[in-house]
């Protein structure tokens, strides 16, 4: 990126800061950033890190060539409600909040003027802390090549980007590779717990698991065999992992994995449906 754009993060929170923290760790001054966020240890935080914090809405926002929103769902359309009219003419709406669909952004952003609101919806993970995030994005219907190009920049800085085709397919990325890393790191901790039982420490256990994982994930990304050979080649015939996978399936651990996934796609609809109500919508742009 040649020139980093203005982004106001609106909601400085967990999320918006793994983000912030990424750009920042590529080279994003800070005074490219701005957060909106209410409470008030977040604002001291993010301006004793340089960057410029707001309380409310106000015209600092409107300068702004991105709105990044991420504050939790249940909180969205009141913020929209608050924020709309500083939004600038030619801002782009970033949304993450998970469940929230393109039709309710639009209809919060859009106006007489511009009904069709540029926005976006993405869906990053929190490894985008460390650089290896990845992000799913889906468009509304006026989004151009050039914004599309722009969300494209903003989050490739803290890993990789998929664009999707539909809002649904947003929350599929949500209970995929959004909510991803904590399945993760629910089986590391199994890992841990099982090494412990096995006789080693809960350091020694944590370091190998860790190890194991990223190492796995690791191979999986960058062989050119599918995952079900890699598996095949750890796996010799009557041995050790052969055992433990024969437990895993008799367990339907794929069965669990794919029942929770599913849960979560369900929890995203739930979500618009409770608070992706859009009677705020275009009839008073
Ligand atoms: N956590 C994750 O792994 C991921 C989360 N997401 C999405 O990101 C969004 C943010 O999640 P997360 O970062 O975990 O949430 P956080 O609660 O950590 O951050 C939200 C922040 O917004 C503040 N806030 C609340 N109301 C307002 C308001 N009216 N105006 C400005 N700021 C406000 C909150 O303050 P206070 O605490 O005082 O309410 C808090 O500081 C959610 O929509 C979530 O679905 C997306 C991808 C992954
Ligand atoms: O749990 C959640 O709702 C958010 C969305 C994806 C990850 N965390």
């Amino acid at each position: 990126m040649v020139e980093f754009p203005r982004i106001a993060f609106v909601g400085g929170g967990n999320m918006a800061g793994a983000l912030i923290e990424g750009l920042l760790a590529r080279g994003c001054p800070p005074s490219r950033l701005v957060v909106l966020d209410v409470h008030e240890p977040t604002r001291q935080k993010w301006q004793a890190r340089g960057l410029e914090v707001l309380e409310g809405p106000d015209s600092s926002l409107t300068g702004c060539d991105v709105w990044l929103l991420a504050v939790k769902p249940q909180q969205l359309k009141e913020v929209a409600q608050a924020a709309r009219p500083c939004l600038g003419s030619d801002t782009l709406v970033v949304s993450i909040a998970a469940g929230i669909a393109l039709s309710s952004l639009c209809a919060w952003f859009g106006t007489a003027d511009h009904p069709w609101a540029s926005v976006i919806r993405a869906m990053p993970n929190t490894p985008a802390l460390v650089g290896q995030g990845v992000t799913g994005l889906a468009a509304a219907s006026g989004v151009t090549d050039d914004q599309r190009q722009l969300a494209t920049q903003i989050l490739s800085t803290v890993g990789e980007v998929v664009w999707v085709d539909s809002d649904d397919q947003i929350d599929a990325v949500t209970a995929l590779s959004g909510s991803g890393p904590a399945y993760v790191f629910r089986f590391i901790e199994g890992m841990v717990a099982g090494g412990q039982k096995l006789g080693l420490s809960a350091q020694q256990s944590q370091s190998l698991a860790i190890a194991t994982v990223a190492g796995a994930a690791r191979l999986a990304a960058q062989s050119g065999d599918p995952v079900e050979t890699l598996r095949e080649k750890v796996t010799s015939k009557g041995g050790t992992t052969a055992a433990a996978l024969d437990v895993m399936q008799q367990r339907q651990f794929l069965e669990t994995l794919v029942a929770a996934m599913q849960a979560a796609h369900q929890r995203a609809g739930e979500l618009s449906a409770e608070f992706g109500r859009t009677e705020i919508g275009r009839a008073e742009g």
